[in-house]
């Protein structure tokens, strides 16, 4: 069955600085849905009003009938991945495992190098290998969708192809929300992509309209 994720209505400012202002952003599940913008044009403020922890006063998020407007007390709904590392460093990879549900079998089938590190705190790991488990977690969490805030910094080429298979495991019963700015990733795999440009969603048709929206351009 499919699932329908629609945010919109959305409206932010910083004082008289307005930073969202026109926005929309339809989605489903089996589709994986990317949102490019210039540094400070509101990716993360609006990722985080989304998920219900940047208050604003106008808003509408929706997966199918249902309204959130905490959606971070909804994990079966949405998850969100921040841009800073959300794992505690104490945290061991066994415990983290346990704790998402998830098999390390089924990521070292994807990730072999990881095999010596179960044992070991996630903080004890560089911040790639650390990132790259953060990233996995929530791109297999047990949610109908996912926003995934610069998944891909600090991580290599293989490491991304690798995700990307885990995401497209996941796809028929999932969709992802991705922003990052190694665009020339989320082209190669999103579905559909918006550009946030001014404080309003534009869905771009081709790689021309992203260039006229300005993202690409010196990019
Ligand atoms: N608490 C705040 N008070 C004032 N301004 C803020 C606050 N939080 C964010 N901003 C401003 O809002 C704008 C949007 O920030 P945001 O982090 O959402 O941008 P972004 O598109 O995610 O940028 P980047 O690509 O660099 O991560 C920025 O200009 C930022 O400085």
């Amino acid at each position: 069955m499919k699932h329908v994720f629609r945010a919109d209505g959305i409206q932010l400012s910083f004082g008289l600085r307005c930073i969202l202002s026109d926005i929309y952003i339809g989605s489903e599940t089996g589709m994986i849905t990317g949102l490019l913008g210039r540094n400070g044009q509101g990716k993360s403020c609006l990722m985080n009003i989304i998920y219900g922890t940047l208050p604003t006063t106008d808003k509408s998020v929706r997966v199918d009938d249902a309204r959130l407007l905490e959606a971070f007390r909804r994990p079966d709904l949405l998850t969100y991945l921040p841009q800073f590392n959300y794992i505690p460093k104490h945290l061991r990879l066994r415990r983290i495992f346990l704790d998402f549900e998830l098999s390390f079998d089924h990521f070292l089938s994807h990730f072999p190098e990881y095999q010596k590190v179960y044992e070991l705190p996630v903080g004890s790991l560089s911040g790639g290998q650390r990132r790259l488990v953060e990233v996995y977690c929530l791109i297999k969490s047990k949610a109908l969708f996912t926003m995934l805030d610069e998944p891909f910094s600090h991580l290599s080429p293989v490491q991304v192809e690798r995700l990307k298979l885990v995401m497209e495991e996941e796809l028929p019963a999932k969709g992802f929300l991705v922003t990052d700015h190694m665009y020339h990733y989320l082209l190669g795999f999103c579905h559909q992509v918006y550009v946030l440009q001014n404080g309003k969603t534009h869905l771009t048709k081709s790689r021309e309209d992203i260039e006229r929206l300005g993202y690409l351009a010196g990019a």
